[in-house]
């Protein structure tokens, strides 16, 4: 009888818990899910190092469209879907999950260091004070979908803290200078006085990697400087306990 198993291999190899790695070295089959996220130095190499099992490498269509797949596989083996972060948050597993679930196989998640919790705690802002968040996704057949601009505008209107995942499209990576300009055309198109150029937000640059960064910087200064490589994530912050400016202070380009 088989297993099915959704693990989280956290940001890095430093931050890969011993729990998922015990799992993935005695997996018979491990997916590799290669399109929600990247990690620095985490690979389908290493991973197949750390493993006696076979590692598939999948994308979308795999995990998406070919599920019925996974579910034949893990009805045999132990098969683990391994992703980098938490499988379960910004991720679209979950239907996976369910499927396999009504099948009759046993599922179980080890959850992983996400990018979402990293940057709330690097950051040092409240977590009781952040919103829904949302990914910023590049146009499709030239349209613009402001979803981001709308979440934006209720958190604000709330006090709450926004989270902006950015798009990962055919292997490449948004950066925080086409982020804000997409948010900033939103900000022409609708004109609801939602982003300001003088807005501060915070940019996480290869968080969990050695050369990751956590920049609290203005809106317009945001196309001048240089981030690095990706991954990156914004946050936008709405209105700030004062332990919370105090904070962010570090974090503020000089
Ligand atoms: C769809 S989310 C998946 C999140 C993942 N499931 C997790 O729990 O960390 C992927 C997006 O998160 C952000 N991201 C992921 N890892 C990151 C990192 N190490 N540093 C900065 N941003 C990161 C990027 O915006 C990336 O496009």
């Amino acid at each position: 009888m088989g297993e099915l198993y959704f693990i989280g291999m956290g940001l890095s190899r430093s931050l890969m818990t011993e729990g998922a790695k015990h799992i993935l070295a005695n997996s018979d089959i491990i997916i590799y899910d290669t399109y929600t996220s990247v990690s620095c130095d985490i690979t389908p190499d290493y991973i197949k190092s750390i493993t006696r099992g076979e590692v598939i490498e999948a994308d979308r269509n795999l995990l998406e469209n070919r599920s019925n797949e996974i579910i034949a596989m893990a009805k045999e083996k132990i098969v683990s879907i391994a992703t980098i972060g938490d499988p379960m948050i910004a991720t679209t597993h979950v239907s996976l999950a369910i499927e396999a679930r009504k099948s009759g196989i046993k599922v179980n998640v080890i959850p992983g260091i996400s990018v979402h919790c990293y940057l709330i705690s690097k950051s040092m802002l409240s977590s009781y004070k952040f919103g829904k968040s949302v990914t910023l996704v590049y146009p499709s057949y030239g349209i613009l979908d402001t979803a981001p601009y709308y979440v934006l505008k209720s958190n604000k209107a709330q006090g709450l803290h926004t989270l902006i995942y950015l798009d990962i499209r055919d292997g490449k990576f948004m950066s925080p200078k086409d982020a804000v300009s997409l948010l900033l055309k939103m900000e022409e198109m609708k004109n609801e006085g939602v982003i300001n150029e003088n807005d501060l937000i915070i940019v996480g640059s290869r968080l969990g990697c050695p050369d990751e960064s956590i920049m609290c910087i203005q809106v317009k200064d945001v196309a001048d400087h240089n981030f690095g490589n990706p991954p990156h994530i914004l946050i936008f912050p709405s209105n700030l306990h004062y332990m919370e400016a105090d904070a962010l202070k570090w974090m503020t380009q000089k």
